[in-house]
């Protein structure tokens, strides 16, 4: 997104050069272009500014901290539904992908994990760099939960997810509740999952 940024200013910037270039233009209509490019700058600049304001920064005072792992954007989006669910509880959480766990301060209450399997079993794109680089042993006693996307039809039913519970299990993390499994996102399943949380970590209905 940020490179996307940069290459979208490159080009309003190509684009206000060549604008200046076409001296046949007039220059009335050489400041209207160039206005209209800065306009369209700003709106750009507006929409960036309200897109980080809804997604305040990552902080140590979380009370949970939700580390996605996903290919296609699944995992991503239930991560930030989750948020958004725990915010409306009065609970504060902060978003990470997988891949930058070990940068993230730890949270106050519990760490959840929503990771999705890619491949054969594998790990996806924003999960695969995990758990190199991280150490494990920050992990210990800490609680946590496992939202594990995947299909059914594949042999491998969430190997990922049930992979990184196992990991944070074995570091001595602490599980809330068993990982739940989820097959094609299954909205069901997705608010089972929800409710154990609400059971496990006493957040009100
Ligand atoms: C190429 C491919 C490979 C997959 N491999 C598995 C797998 O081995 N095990 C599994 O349970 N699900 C597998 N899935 C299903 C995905 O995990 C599931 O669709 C998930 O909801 C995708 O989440 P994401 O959008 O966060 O990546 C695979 C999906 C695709 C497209």
């Amino acid at each position: 997104m940020r490179h996307a940024g940069k290459l979208i200013l490159a080009l309003l910037a190509l684009t206000t050069a060549l604008v200046w270039q076409m001296e046949d233009l007039g220059s009335g209509r050489q400041w209207l272009a160039t206005l209209v490019l800065l306009a369209y700058a700003l709106l750009l600049w507006r929409a960036k500014v309200r897109r980080q304001r809804q997604q305040p920064a990552v902080s140590g005072e979380a009370d949970y901290l939700i580390a996605y792992a996903t290919e296609t954007g699944t995992a991503r989006q239930l991560a930030q539904q989750m948020r958004k669910r725990l915010g409306k509880q009065g609970c504060t959480a902060a978003l990470t992908e997988l891949n930058r766990l070990a940068d993230q301060s730890l949270p106050a209450k519990a760490l959840l994990l929503v990771a999705s399997t890619t491949g054969q079993g594998d790990a996806p794109r924003t999960g695969d760099r995990w758990p190199t680089n991280d150490d494990l042993k920050r992990y210990v006693d800490l609680p946590f939960a496992v939202l594990a996307l995947g299909d059914r039809s594949y042999p491998q039913f969430c190997a990922f997810g049930l992979s990184v519970a196992g990991q944070l299990q074995q570091a001595g993390a602490k599980p809330l509740f068993a990982p739940v499994q989820v097959s094609q996102a299954d909205p069901a399943m997705v608010n089972y999952w929800y409710q154990c949380l609400q059971k496990a970590a006493d957040i009100p209905v």
